[in-house]
């Protein structure tokens, strides 16, 4: 069965066919960056050619150090490619924070006098939404994170996961058609982060966002991704890339999660190996 057939249901697959045929969500064509470091040019990224579809979930994969983040501060508009073309939703990003996509870190970075709901109204103040609208807005936000009811809350009397759900809830609130995961859920236990994974997955199908997830846990790739990229080790380039034709809903402890997650950690150690690091 067309594992997207089992995700979306016909009429979501024949709409997500449409948006195919749009610019891709992200495109990046020979794209390198070195940083110039105390006089030295230490290249992090080599010829790197990615193209994710509107809809998609790619997850990222890769040594410490191999460029991932590199990697989404351009699509981010932060960083500018030192060579190549970095485009979102068909339009060229050039690294003056010039970017539709929406970026969400490991770290929450919430402002903590600010109660949870103000957090999110902030980033649509930020968007233009106006002021007799934003409340609204932001509750309906919490409710898309199931965070309902926590409007008022302050940031201390959030756990991790809540925080992380009040991220998001800021980052959708771009209404970006894309957004980029810096390992979201890197830092919470695992039984918050399994709830997270079946929120995210759950999200993104309703939202029909793309979604690029860097992570340094296979089986999170495996069990979130419909595409797993592997960088090699620094120069980061592309060294590899799966499919996942898992049917969602996909269990992290799932055999067939399992199986995948194994095969890509075979790759992955050769390439820290390569570099002697983890
Ligand atoms: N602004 C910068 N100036 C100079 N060097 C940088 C800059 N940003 C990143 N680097 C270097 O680029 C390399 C890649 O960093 P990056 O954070 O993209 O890797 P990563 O794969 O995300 O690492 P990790 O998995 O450990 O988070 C590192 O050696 C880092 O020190």
């Amino acid at each position: 069965m067309d594992p997207a057939m089992t995700l979306f249901g016909s009429s979501a697959l024949d709409a997500a066919t449409a948006r195919d045929q749009g610019p891709a969500a992200v495109r990046l064509a020979d794209v390198s960056k070195t940083f110039d470091r105390t006089g030295r040019s230490t290249p992090v990224l080599v010829d790197i050619n990615l193209t994710v579809a509107p809809g998609e979930f790619v997850c990222l994969l890769g040594a410490s150090g191999c460029g991932k983040s590199t990697l989404l501060s351009l699509i981010a508009g932060l960083e500018t490619p030192t060579q190549g073309v970095v485009e979102v939703a068909g339009q060229p990003v050039d690294g003056r924070g010039g970017s539709p996509a929406a970026l969400m870190f490991q770290e929450a970075a919430l402002f903590p006098w600010l109660s949870a709901g103000k957090n999110v109204e902030l980033a649509l103040r930020l968007r233009g939404v106006p002021r007799g609208r934003r409340r609204a807005e932001a509750q309906r936000l919490l409710r898309l994170v199931r965070l309902d009811g926590a409007y008022d809350k302050r940031v201390h009397q959030l756990s991790g996961g809540m925080r992380q759900r009040v991220a998001m809830a800021r980052a959708l609130a771009q209404e970006s058609s894309v957004l980029l995961m810096d390992e979201p859920f890197a830092a919470l236990d695992a039984i918050t982060r399994d709830v997270l994974h079946e929120e995210l997955t759950r999200i993104w199908t309703e939202t029909g966002l793309s979604v690029i997830f860097v992570t340094h846990n296979v089986r999170e790739a495996v069990r979130l991704g419909q595409r797993v990229v592997l960088l090699s080790s620094r120069p980061g380039r592309i060294a590899r890339e799966w499919r996942v034709d898992i049917p969602q809903p996909r269990r992290i402890e799932s055999p067939a999660v399992a199986e995948l997650a194994a095969e890509i950690t075979e790759h992955l150690r050769k390439e820290i190996a390569r570099h002697g690091r983890a």
